[in-house]
């Protein structure tokens, strides 16, 4: 049977098409579909992907699309510390009761970084001189609980605010409320990290 005198010419089209799927895909920008998506189907039934793919250019950045959320709003002193204050009295009230000698440990590291990392440099000197004067103390969910109220305590009235009733601690800040206690640390399955 002889060829198809239209082989060679399928054939060279065939392998342009490919070339521009693989050339196009880089730098198209559509709405509602990404380079991944992109075959040479999809730009020539949809009119507009081809244009913007085309009218792009090889040399041309692909841009991000659009962020919708609203602008970051700088967080004030009193947010951070907000958020601060519930994320450790959160550890406190989920720390075990019978905590390993790593979980004892991180604890305190918990404390030192925070008094060298926390983004504002009069709280982590203050904070700093708080560690000194009152060192961790994390040998129980209790122990811990309690002594991060104190030093939390002293901040407050450092700020001219009244105290926390230290026993009402549990109450303000009890344990996650995750479903079948899927949040609770198990004290007995972590193994010591050694470094
Ligand atoms: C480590 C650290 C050091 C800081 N140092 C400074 C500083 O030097 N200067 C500065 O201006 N700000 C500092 N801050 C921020 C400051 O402590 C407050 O977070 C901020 O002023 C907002 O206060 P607030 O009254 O809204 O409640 P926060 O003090 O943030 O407390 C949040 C909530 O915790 C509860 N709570 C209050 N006291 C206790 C307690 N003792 N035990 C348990 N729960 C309690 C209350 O329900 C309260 O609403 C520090 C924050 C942190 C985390």
């Amino acid at each position: 049977m002889s060829e198809n005198p239209l082989t060679p010419l399928l054939n060279t089209l065939n392998t342009i098409s490919r070339s521009l799927q693989n050339h196009l895909s880089q730098f198209l920008i559509a709405p509602d579909c990404t380079a991944n998506d992109l075959t040479v189907s999809s730009l020539t039934n949809n009119p507009l992907h081809l244009f913007s793919a085309v009218s792009l250019g090889a040399d041309t950045p692909v841009a991000a699309p659009p962020i919708k959320e609203k602008e970051a709003k700088p967080l004030t002193k009193e947010e951070l510390g907000r958020a601060t204050w519930t994320l450790l009295h959160s550890i406190a009230a989920q720390y075990p009761d019978k905590p390993t000698r790593q979980q004892r440990r991180d604890a305190k590291e918990l404390m030192a970084i925070l008094s060298r990392m926390y983004p504002c440099k009069e709280c982590q000197d203050h904070f700093k001189e708080i560690l000194k004067a009152n060192p961790v103390q994390s040998g129980s969910q209790g122990e811990f609980s309690q002594w991060l109220c104190h030093v939390h305590n002293v901040v407050n009235r450092s700020l001219g605010k009244l105290s926390f009733p230290c026993q009402r601690v549990n109450a303000r800040w009890g344990k996650l409320d995750c479903k079948d206690r899927s949040c609770d640390l198990d004290s007995t399955s972590q193994l010591d990290i050694k470094y």
